[in-house]
């Protein structure tokens, strides 16, 4: 069985987040990019964070973000861990005195091991697949030979991930942990609960 951690990304919906919490994810995310179908405005979002039991992880998404419009969603969401998927540099990030993310996308020719160093004060690497123009939720899979072996940050493992292909993927990656959006949604921004539980029973059922 595999402890693999599974945060469940982009909810919209309180029944949605009750019922992530319930069947065992241990972080939740929420995206503040107005862009994604799955954008929520700060009350919405503070609504949603209030919902989640002790020992959940709320984690905030944003791309590119004016730091301003961060430091915003900080002083009405409480947060435990922000999630940088653009082009943020190191310094942006470390910016906010939060715990955070930092997301990659991952494609050939890309040096992860130079991204990684260059990022080392972050808690964990992001990767995601790259599709252009799309800074992610994108339900694409990347590659994951590309991923070299002994990155120094612990690795959370995104894009494409569905119930079908989890198992395998924990299996082939050991991840820290897994990231999934489109793949437990019935409609963008909508989880659907019966594809929550296949997800998490398929990381927990991967041979590690
Ligand atoms: O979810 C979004 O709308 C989103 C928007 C902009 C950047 C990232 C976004 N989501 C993150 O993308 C990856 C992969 O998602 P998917 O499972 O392939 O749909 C995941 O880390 C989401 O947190």
């Amino acid at each position: 069985m595999s402890t693999c951690k599974i945060k469940i990304c982009g909810l919209t919906r309180i029944e949605d987040v009750q019922a992530a919490a319930q069947l065992g994810a241990d972080a939740l995310g929420f995206v503040f990019y107005p862009p994604s179908p799955r954008h929520l405005a700060i009350p919405q979002a503070a609504k949603l964070v209030s919902a989640l039991p002790p020992f959940m992880t709320s984690v905030g998404l944003f791309v590119d973000a004016e730091p301003a419009v961060v430091r915003s969603v900080l002083q009405t969401v409480p947060l435990d861990l922000l999630q940088f998927h653009g082009d943020e540099s190191p310094d942006y990030c470390q910016q906010f005195d939060r715990p955070y993310l930092k997301a990659v996308r991952v494609r050939p020719g890309l040096d992860l091991l130079a991204y990684a160093k260059a990022h080392r004060d972050a808690r964990g690497l992001l990767l995601d697949a790259y599709v252009e123009g799309q800074p992610g939720g994108t339900g694409h899979q990347f590659d994951w030979q590309l991923i070299p072996k002994g990155l120094p940050l612990p690795v959370v493992l995104s894009g494409g991930l569905t119930p079908d292909n989890v198992a395998d993927a924990v299996t082939q990656v050991k991840p820290w942990a897994v990231d999934v959006s489109s793949g437990v949604e019935s409609a963008k921004g909508i989880k659907d609960a019966a594809r929550i539980a296949a997800f998490i029973n398929g990381v927990r059922n991967a041979n590690v």
